[in-house]
């Protein structure tokens, strides 16, 4: 496919400051520059062409900036919108990041700043056209096995796990960060293997207390010890001819280090007061956040275990690596989500979506997903801006505060006009209803306790009211 030229349209009445961006894009950008004085010429231009970023004045000649901007919104998802406002006018970013603009670029232009925002617009272009145009890859690629992503890190990721799945034998360690999908990654191994007929059994060393971790992991002998009173399978056992995947071994005590090199040498092992070795045939897959070699070198890991574990190392990276994953995750999120429901929610606007790719996800994506879901079970049916993001993920953005609606008169909240004998009160009264929970829950970031607290309601009541509005259950905290 032939490439387009990328262009921007910048709409200005004041021609000297239009033209003087439009001269250094053209020099410093090199990418198609259109202008148009109002709003009328910028949708003659916006029909014609093929336009990838919108900058606009808001002051303009019959309609203004804002009447463009919702129109672009409305029609052309795919254009990045900037909206030049007076400099530092709150009120005014305020007013155009909630509309859903990507980003604001100050009045009059500072021409680097502007030259800088405006070219990272186009890089977001990019992305945005980079899955249509790549629509049919991208179908067959975006995910393997339940795991998303499409940036080159996720697909050399994906061709490991391929390759490492088919040796079977190998024993394989996968190193990331908490909520990077190690236990995702380790399923993928096992549902593409030779052993996907057996079963794939989890244990996580960490969750399990030290003293249980042995017989939870090798089973016991009846009278192995007081209450025994029947032998028991071990884990390992019951993963014989498939895959044990040993997560967060780097917690393992030293003394069951050793049983379990025992089980990778010699694929046997002995069930806690039983004499006899037991043979068995899996494949291990461990996985750790810790810094292994560190370990090693502390002395809390066994160097031989460590050799025999990483015979191949996968490295998951951190999301914050691959922050072109993350609109397709949130997409994907979105649509898991949005099943069942009766409001689904019809996704986040610029605005949203570049403060989460600029956001650094310290919990990577279980962060991530936790957020889409809280955004879906409070925005339903609409897009979400960034105002509307708890404050962490949007620092410096306005938010209205619960304050100021709990004491605004009620003729402020609805329009006279809306009061015309047509009105349906229970649909009214849900609506607010719906936004004095999300505002608690954005004030409280997601803490349900001190929402209800705020809202002084019972905290089983407002979680029975988030559920209701969800329509699916809803995890309690
Ligand atoms: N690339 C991905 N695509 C889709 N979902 C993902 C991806 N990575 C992680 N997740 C989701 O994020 C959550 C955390 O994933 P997982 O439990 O595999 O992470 P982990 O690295 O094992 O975390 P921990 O170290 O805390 O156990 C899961 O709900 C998983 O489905």
């Amino acid at each position: 496919m032939a490439e387009t030229l990328r262009s921007i349209l910048l709409v200005d009445a004041d021609h000297h400051a239009r033209e003087g961006l439009a001269v250094m894009l053209r020099k410093e950008v090199g990418c198609l520059v259109l202008e148009a004085a109002s709003t009328v010429e910028a949708e003659e231009i916006i029909q014609r062409e093929d336009i990838s970023v919108l900058m606009t004045d808001l002051f303009l000649p019959q309609k203004s900036g804002i009447d463009l901007l919702k129109k672009v919104h409305a029609a052309n998802a795919e254009i990045v919108t900037f909206a030049a406002v007076p400099f530092n006018d709150r009120e005014k970013i305020n007013e155009v990041l909630k509309l859903g603009v990507f980003f604001y670029i100050h009045a009059p232009y500072d021409f680097d700043e502007a030259i800088i925002a405006l070219a990272r617009g186009l890089t977001y272009h990019d992305l945005l056209i980079h899955k249509e145009v790549r629509g049919h890859k991208i179908r067959k690629t975006e995910g393997f096995n339940g795991i998303i992503g499409n940036s080159g890190k996720m697909q050399n990721l994906f061709n490991l796990i391929e390759k490492v799945a088919e040796d079977d034998i190998s024993t394989v360690l996968i190193q990331g960060a908490s909520g990077t999908g190690k236990e995702l990654v380790a399923r993928a191994i096992h549902a593409t293997s030779p052993r996907r007929g057996k079963n794939f059994v989890p244990v996580n060393c960490a969750a399990i207390p030290e003293e249980l971790l042995e017989s939870e992991l090798f089973g016991y002998v009846k009278g192995a010890f007081t209450g025994a009173n029947q032998s028991k399978m071990g884990r390992v056992q019951y993963a014989d001819g498939g895959t044990l995947f040993l997560d967060e071994i780097g917690d393992m005590k030293p003394s069951l280090q050793a049983k379990l090199l025992r089980v990778l040498q010699e694929k046997e092992y002995e069930p806690v007061g039983g004499v006899k070795p037991v043979p068995v045939d899996i494949r291990i897959v461990a996985a750790t956040h810790r810094d292994l070699e560190k370990a090693v070198a502390d002395g809390v890991f066994r160097e031989d275990l460590y050799y025999r574990l990483s015979v191949v190392p996968l490295n998951i990276p951190p999301l914050c690596d691959r922050r072109d994953d993350i609109p397709l995750l949130i997409e994907k999120f979105v649509q898991v989500f949005n099943r069942n429901k009766k409001n689904p929610l019809l996704g986040f606007d610029q605005g949203a979506m570049k403060a989460l790719i600029d956001y650094p996800w310290p919990g990577n994506v279980r962060e991530l997903e936790n957020l889409v879901q809280r955004m879906v079970i409070l925005c339903s049916g609409k897009l979400v801006s960034a105002a509307e993001l708890p404050e962490k993920y949007a620092p410096g953005i306005l938010r209205p505060h619960l304050e100021a609606v709990s004491i605004a008169p009620l003729g402020s909240l609805i329009p006279e006009s809306v009061l015309d004998g047509t009105v349906d009160f229970k649909v009214l009264v849900g609506e607010y209803e719906d936004r004095l929970i999300h505002q608690a829950m954005t004030k409280t970031g997601g803490n349900k306790k001190e929402a209800a607290r705020l809202l002084n309601l019972k905290r089983t009541t407002l979680i029975e009211k988030i559920k209701k509005k969800s329509g699916e259950d809803l995890e309690t905290d």
